[in-house]
């Protein structure tokens, strides 16, 4: 997902003003964003990690050490005026709720989740738009400009308006995919990422065939 967003961010972000926010939820959601902040972080970035709940688990943990010996600041707080957020960074990744998030969001998070809406900040969330139910969406929630989907766009994705959707991985292996009738596409070269059409114009696409 690093790839994706520093496709994005080379448009909208140069590296020495690279400022971003990570916010990371306590599920494997939360660990993919400690791995993009972490790559971010290789890549010329400043991110900055907000990590309000961290469950003990090994490989979590593992990611948390990994961000601190890179010198990656954490947060002990997300500021509550917006205009902090915007005045501190150029860019947030949601990494708070994937594909496990049950709603309503508890109230330590839904406030989380209600200060992204309120940012102005281009926001990038990683897998499922964090708040949004994974097979509905979530039309009065949070709205990022880039979803970056893994191993397979989830079916919320087709409520996704924002500007680029990215598929990240591909990592199925094939008898999966046809037990499933996952319909993947196929990755150029040896590319781990695809930017995919709007759903709308795959619609269209298809009824064009
Ligand atoms: N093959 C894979 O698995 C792969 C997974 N991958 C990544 O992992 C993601 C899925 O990770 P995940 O299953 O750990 O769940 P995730 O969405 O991070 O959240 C779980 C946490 O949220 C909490 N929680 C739930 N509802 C809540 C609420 N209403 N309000 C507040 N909290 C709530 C819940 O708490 P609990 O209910 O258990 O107390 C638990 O702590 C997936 O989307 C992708 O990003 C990829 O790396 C590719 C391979």
């Amino acid at each position: 997902m690093c790839c994706c967003c520093r496709y994005f961010l080379r448009k909208r972000c140069p590296r020495t003003s690279g400022a971003l926010l990570v916010c990371c939820g306590p599920g494997n959601n939360g660990g993919d964003g400690l791995v993009c902040a972490r790559h971010l972080k290789l890549f010329g970035y400043h991110p900055t990690i907000f990590y309000p709940k961290r469950p003990n688990k090994p490989l979590l943990n593992n990611l948390t050490t990994q961000c601190e010996k890179m010198d990656i600041p954490f947060l002990s707080y997300l500021p509550s005026e917006s205009k902090l957020i915007t005045d501190s960074f150029n860019f947030v990744i949601d990494a708070l709720f994937g594909f496990s998030f049950k709603g309503p969001a508890r109230p330590e998070f839904a406030i989380i989740i209600q200060q992204l809406c309120n940012c102005s900040l281009p926001i990038a969330s990683i897998d499922v738009p964090s708040g949004w139910d994974v097979e509905e969406g979530d039309p009065s929630g949070l709205q990022p400009d880039l979803l970056i989907s893994l191993t397979a766009p989830k079916r919320c994705a087709r409520n996704f308006k924002g500007r680029h959707h990215f598929l990240g991985g591909r990592f199925v292996p094939l008898e999966l995919a046809r037990k499933y009738e996952l319909n993947l596409p196929d990755f150029p070269g040896t590319d781990c990422i695809l930017e995919l059409p709007q759903f709308e114009d795959r619609k269209e696409e298809q009824q064009d065939k």
